[in-house]
């Protein structure tokens, strides 16, 4: 999908959120534990219950890959039956050499050799370009590099200064760029970093930046969007557990969190969202 696909589809939607798919077999409601893949069953509840309200879908691989053969197989069912026109991202965290880096690639990007055909991939930036760059090769797939992540230990790296007091998120949104377009690259900014949600999206003024950390991280959707919404939205707001778990009956449950949500972002869209 494209970054104009993507933004037809907000503005169509009026929504600005991705749905993580963070399924935890021992967590699901226990009707779905009688179904022969009780992990897909319920995602797809999920998925029909949020739909209307998401723009992308992101399941969180590791969540699937503990589960062995089986995980994997409710993986490829889940993103068989995820809406062609919502955007999709293997939340898969990867970083390797080059020829891994390019197995990597096409574990997700390629459905020939795989069977899954993610349109993004959450990649780490730590062993630089040549790391980077295999994923890069797919023709309309997305990198989207950690940058400033929502969690506490994001201080031990991301924070640190070099010589010449640039931090190494800065640095490494910088040097990304010049990699990549804005069309094939955006950038993992957590919510929980109220403080510097101006200072990235002066960093990188046109990349979509994917945000979690509202919900149970408890960032606030509001500040994402007055300090880091750009001329083409530019935000993928993700919430996983506040929305999945939100109570026994996904169709109920997961679809009132998720309206919630859009109903939320459609304000801030008035607000905030000059194009
Ligand atoms: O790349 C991510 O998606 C990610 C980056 C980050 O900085 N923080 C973060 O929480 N995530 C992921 O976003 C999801 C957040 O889940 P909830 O806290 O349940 O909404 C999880 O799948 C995390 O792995």
């Amino acid at each position: 999908m494209n970054s104009q696909q993507l933004v037809n589809q907000i503005e169509r939607k009026r929504s600005f959120l991705c749905v993580g798919l963070d399924t935890d077999p021992r967590l699901i409601p226990s009707k779905f534990k009688q179904e022969a893949d009780p992990v897909f069953a319920f995602n797809q509840a999920v998925i029909d219950a949020t739909a209307d309200y998401a723009v992308a879908y992101k399941p969180n691989i590791a969540f699937y890959e503990a589960l062995g053969p089986k995980g994997w197989e409710s993986l490829q069912k889940t993103m068989e039956y995820i809406p062609s026109d919502i955007f999709t991202i293997a939340d898969a965290k990867r970083g390797d050499i080059g020829n891994t880096a390019y197995m990597y690639a096409q574990t997700f990007f390629d459905p020939a050799s795989s069977g899954l055909n993610f349109d993004s991939i959450t990649v780490a930036p730590y062993m630089g370009h040549d790391s980077v760059e295999p994923f890069l090769r797919f023709e309309d797939k997305w990198v989207i590099l950690l940058a400033l992540t929502s969690n506490p230990g994001s201080h031990d790296f991301q924070m640190t200064k070099s010589e010449d007091y640039i931090p190494m998120y800065e640095r490494v949104m910088r040097l990304a760029q010049t990699w990549a377009s804005p069309e094939e690259l955006m950038f993992v900014i957590g919510a929980t970093r109220v403080d510097f949600l101006q200072k990235v999206r002066e960093i990188a003024p046109d990349n979509f930046f994917l945000v979690p950390g509202v919900g149970a991280q408890g960032g606030s959707l509001e500040d994402v969007s007055r300090y880091a919404m750009n001329s083409r939205v530019g935000l993928l707001v993700n919430s996983s557990r506040g929305i999945i778990y939100a109570g026994d009956n996904p169709a109920v449950d997961s679809k009132r969190e998720a309206q919630k949500l859009q109903e939320e972002m459609s304000t801030y869209l008035d607000a905030y969202y000059i194009k």
